[in-house]
């Protein structure tokens, strides 16, 4: 019999969701601005309840979720209990916007379908090959053992499918590729990955730092969380919410997509056209970092929402970096084009490549494999 599953991805304000009769999607739909000013969705739980309330979910073979914090102990696909539960309920201090919306998922997914065997993907997970040097933070050793505090990355199940798929899209097995992933999205992190494995990776203890995104801060100054409660006087809560949700693109040119900041840019808007430039120079001296630590890179992949649609933040992303062997085509990076493709010159050293993510099949695939395993 087909297997049937059911892909719940809950995102800090959304939820994505997928049901998949063996890899063919037989729906699927997205639900945005969860708890957000003006919306009818005032929560999770409701958006869930209602989305699974429109589906056939009879002969169901799993529910898979995305799980984005699984600290240290999770680093496989793992049967979710009542114990898996309380694990990643005790790690939201690290991803505060998301490890809350997938326990939403997972509790409304076992209330509505009681017997289905519920599975767990973590965002972590892929990282857990990074090399001691690259998952320290140079601070107390004592300390960050005591409490955990280490780089642990994420988006993970997409660095590792766009990873994968830039092998066949090249040409070249896996193994002896060295690839560069760029995950775009509201979220955005950068992965290198050597043969499969990631060896660094922008995100850290939590999806905080790293690129610049919709609403995050990405890499700053630790210092300037210091300065706001001593000098500004808020309070650590308020900290967190600015640098969490009012920052990043947002915080900088007043809106959080990037269609909207390249629409301000063109209209000449000088924070939008700022906005822009610290958004892609932090991408490209992420590049450059990662290059120097791979050593030779052999492909560089766009990906999630920005990576696979904005042909501009490519090529701003990417511009001066011939002397690396690294060239965006114009004309190939401008097509209207949406599958996965080459936007690099025939012959470059560098492949550069806009691959789709597909975190959802890949969970699915994942959470089959798990139940398989017993
Ligand atoms: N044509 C486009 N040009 C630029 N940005 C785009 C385009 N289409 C989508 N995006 C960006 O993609 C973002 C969403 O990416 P997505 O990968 O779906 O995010 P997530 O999965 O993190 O919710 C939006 O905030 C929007 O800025
Ligand atoms: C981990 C993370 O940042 O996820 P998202 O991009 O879905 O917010
Ligand atoms: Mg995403």
């Amino acid at each position: 019999m087909t297997a049937r599953v059911l892909v719940l991805n809950c995102g800090s304000s959304s939820v994505k969701y997928r049901l998949f009769s063996g890899e063919r999607t037989v729906a699927s739909g997205l639900v945005e601005k969860i708890g957000e000013a003006g919306s009818e969705v005032t929560d999770h739980a409701a958006a869930l309840r209602h989305v699974m309330s429109t589906l056939d979910l009879g002969q169901l073979t799993a529910v898979g979720h995305r799980v984005v914090h699984g600290g240290k102990r999770f680093s496989e696909p793992t049967l979710i209990d009542d114990d898996v539960i309380a694990a990643v309920r005790a790690l939201t201090p690290l991803a505060p916007l998301h490890n809350p919306a997938n326990l939403a998922g997972i509790e409304v997914a076992r209330e509505l379908l009681p017997g289905v065997p519920q599975v767990a993907i973590f965002d972590t997970a892929f990282h857990r090959t990074l090399p001691d040097f690259a998952a320290t933070y140079a601070i107390d050793a004592a300390v960050a053992e005591e409490f955990g505090i280490h780089r642990y990355g994420f988006h993970g199940t997409s660095h590792a499918y766009v990873a994968r798929r830039t092998g066949e899209v090249v040409g070249r097995p896996a193994a002896d590729l060295n690839v560069i992933t760029l995950h775009l999205g509201n979220g955005a992190s950068a992965c290198a990955v050597t043969g499969g494995r990631s060896v660094a990776t922008s995100m850290g203890l939590s999806p905080l730092p790293g690129l610049v995104m919709g609403t995050r801060s990405g890499d700053i100054d630790p210092s300037i969380v210091f300065h706001l409660v001593r000098v500004a006087g808020m309070t650590l809560d308020e900290v967190d919410d600015l640098l969490n949700k009012r920052s990043g693109l947002l915080g900088l040119s007043g809106a959080n997509d990037m269609r909207e900041v390249i629409a301000r840019c063109e209209a000449g808007d000088p924070a939008a056209m700022l906005a822009f430039e610290v958004y892609c120079q932090r991408i490209k001296s992420t590049v450059g970092a990662y290059y120097a630590q791979l050593g030779r890179v052999d492909a560089i992949t766009f990906t999630a929402g920005v990576g696979e649609n904005s042909a501009p933040v490519r090529a701003a992303a990417l511009a001066g970096l011939g002397r690396l062997g690294i060239t965006v085509d114009p004309a190939a990076n401008d097509a209207a084009e949406r599958g996965e493709r080459i936007i690099s010159p025939p012959g470059a050293e560098v492949a550069v490549c806009v691959i789709p993510t597909e975190e959802e099949l890949e969970i699915a695939t994942q959470s089959l494999a798990c139940l398989d395993r017993g």
